[in-house]
């Protein structure tokens, strides 16, 4: 009721813990506050906020088009709204090293448990397209390095994630992402990792809790939730998971609404007010003062 009960800094060290467990920690994609409340209630480990969800909600292609405030105010109204962890992608940083410093400041006033911080160059692009570019080593260690010595809460987690598998290929990319625990990275998120052996092959060079992204229809082999932690990977994100299913579903509904002028034979398939007052937990704030609550159905 009334957003999270858990601060900033319990959400980090619980963040932390979870990475040290050696059980896989599970953080699906929410494209609102709301859908973060079911993620919570559905028992996953984290929230993920996606860039791509985030470019694509404001109707933009990913491809670096948004904004710092527009990123970090998004991240904030989900964040604050459960007790998990949030993980947000702030793509490059938004420009130079003095932006990626910038970026956390901004990230730890507004809750956020952590970030990941790419090696593309400007502007970027979705990571499981074809002709990314990745900037040299040493430019993306001064991003690191300037987004960890920014850093006020040494418990916010700072994730580097390397899209060089794609350009300069795997032994590279792994080389990339020492360069980046070096720098201060707390965690490595390798981009578009094709199958197991790939993944096999950071686990065993990488002494760093390790991200897997398994998101729909690019490069990445699907792999399992049971598959990843058996590879010892550290988390795994569906980044674009829910919102491509509401976004199938609402196209469904406008076809129906255009072909029968009436959405009845389709209100089985949606979430019932009941439900919806439920996970809001309506009666929480009837409880909270029961002189105003009247919103009985
Ligand atoms: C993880 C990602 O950076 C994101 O913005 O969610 C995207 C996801 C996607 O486009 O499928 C990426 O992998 O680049
Ligand atoms: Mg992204």
């Amino acid at each position: 009721m009334l957003h999270s009960t858990a601060t900033p800094k319990e959400k980090r060290q619980a963040f932390r813990s979870g990475l040290a467990s050696g059980k896989l920690q599970r953080f699906p994609g929410a494209f609102s506050p709301l859908t973060a409340m079911l993620i919570e209630e559905q028992g996953f480990d984290g929230i993920y906020i996606s860039g791509a969800v985030l470019s694509a909600d404001l109707g933009l292609p990913d491809i670096g088009l948004t904004t710092l405030s527009e990123v970090s105010q998004r991240g904030h109204q989900i964040a604050r709204v459960t007790d998990l962890p949030s993980l947000i992608d702030v793509d490059t940083g938004f420009g130079e090293p003095m932006n990626a410093a910038r970026t956390i400041r901004m990230l730890e006033d507004l809750g956020l448990a952590g970030c990941h911080i790419e090696d593309q160059v400007n502007p970027k692009r979705c990571g499981h397209l074809d002709n990314k570019a990745v900037v040299e080593t040493g430019e993306m260690v001064r991003r690191i390095k300037a987004a960890a010595s920014a850093r006020r809460d040494p418990d916010f987690v700072l994730c580097a994630r390397t899209d060089a598998r794609a350009i300069e290929g795997l032994d590279a990319a792994i080389e990339r992402a020492k360069a980046y625990l070096d720098a201060g990275a707390d965690m490595i998120f390798a981009e578009a990792m094709a199958d197991e052996r790939e993944f096999e092959a950071f686990r065993r060079a990488i002494p760093a809790p390790l991200l897997a992204n398994m998101t729909e229809f690019g490069k990445s082999k699907l792999l399992s939730a049971r598959t990843l932690q058996n590879l010892g990977i550290n988390m795994v994100i569906y980044p674009v998971t829910l919102l491509r299913l509401a976004m199938g579903a609402a196209e469904v509904g406008l076809k129906t609404l255009q072909i029968e002028g009436s959405q009845e034979s389709i209100l089985d398939r949606m979430q019932h007010r009941a439900r919806l007052y439920e996970l809001l937990g309506y009666e929480d704030y009837n409880r909270f003062d029961s002189s105003i609550f009247n919103f009985h159905i």
